[in-house]
């Protein structure tokens, strides 16, 4: 067997997670990016695009979860939107919120649906849910086209480097504020501490400039670089505490809806290592 081996000499330079390969499933070259689906010996089914791991079916969820629960826990009675998220696990998560009556996708780029659709089952039965409205488009500039109407908007992009480039400037932040009602609440795909700290640093400043209420939290995740993702959570509430869920289910209930995301670590995940809270003040 051959390994998949993450380089990326700009955005994590000397340093590569390797996935043994059991079987290549797909490979094309769609209209934005290398579309890549292999079978791993242990880690099930992986996308990639343009080489960097978007989500294998063994660690999926403490992404897919955190992005999208500590969000939708954040608002007393979200709707729900997805920018990017292709793979469908986002979608699948806002669907475990009964308070959800229409779900809506953005992607850019349709072969990672399609892909998505045939290679990763468990991501993309959202897909089949009558609730959820796909759209097929720059997110940028599908946001543009809606005032005031999101509760939650979830930026599930990939890295800045490709496109969702402009998913991580301050223009993009207004339009996410505009698009998001009165006390909506955003996420969004926020890199790594341990690789990204002044990238970081500058999506934190220009969220400041945007939205009253601005956090910062992370997951663990094994296949992504240095082993764990953070995220934007910002509210246009100015008196919300993020790192408190307003929402929340039984332990016993907690136990059968996630895998990952639990009223504890939704609180425990925007405490942060002295280096990036000094790097963040
Ligand atoms: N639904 C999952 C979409 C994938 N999100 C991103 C894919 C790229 C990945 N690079 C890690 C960059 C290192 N900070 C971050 C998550």
């Amino acid at each position: 067997n051959g390994w998949f081996s993450e380089v990326s000499n700009t955005m994590w330079p000397g340093q590569a997670m390797n996935l043994k390969v059991d079987q290549i499933l797909h490979v094309e070259k769609s209209k934005y990016q290398d579309v890549l689906v292999f079978k791993s010996t242990d880690y099930g089914n992986v996308l990639v695009l343009d080489g960097v791991i978007q989500v294998t079916e063994r660690d999926e969820f403490a992404y897919q979860e955190m992005i999208t629960h500590l969000a939708m826990n954040s608002h007393p009675n979200p709707k729900g939107l997805v920018i990017g998220g292709g793979d469908g696990g986002v979608l699948r998560e806002i669907l475990k919120h009964e308070t959800v009556e229409e779900a809506h996708l953005c992607d850019i780029d349709d072969a990672v649906i399609k892909a998505s659709k045939k290679y990763l089952p468990g991501l993309s039965k959202s897909y089949d849910d009558p609730k959820v409205h796909v759209h097929i488009g720059d997110g940028f500039e599908f946001l543009k086209k809606y005032r005031n109407t999101f509760d939650v908007i979830i930026t599930d992009s990939s890295d800045p480097e490709g496109p969702a480039e402009s998913l991580f400037q301050e223009p993009y932040f207004k339009l996410l504020s505009g698009a998001l009602t009165e006390k909506g609440v955003m996420t969004t795909q926020g890199e790594c501490i341990w690789l990204h700290m002044p990238l970081i640093k500058k999506v934190v400043d220009d969220c400041r400039k945007v939205f009253p209420t601005v956090d910062y939290a992370y997951c663990t995740i094994p296949t992504y670089p240095s082993g764990q993702i953070g995220f934007m959570v910002c509210s246009k509430n100015p008196s919300a505490n993020l790192k408190k869920p307003l929402r929340s289910v039984d332990p016993e209930k907690e136990r059968k809806l996630y895998k990952y995301y639990n009223q504890e670590i939704h609180e425990a995940s925007f405490v942060l290592p002295t280096f990036a809270r000094n790097a963040l003040e």
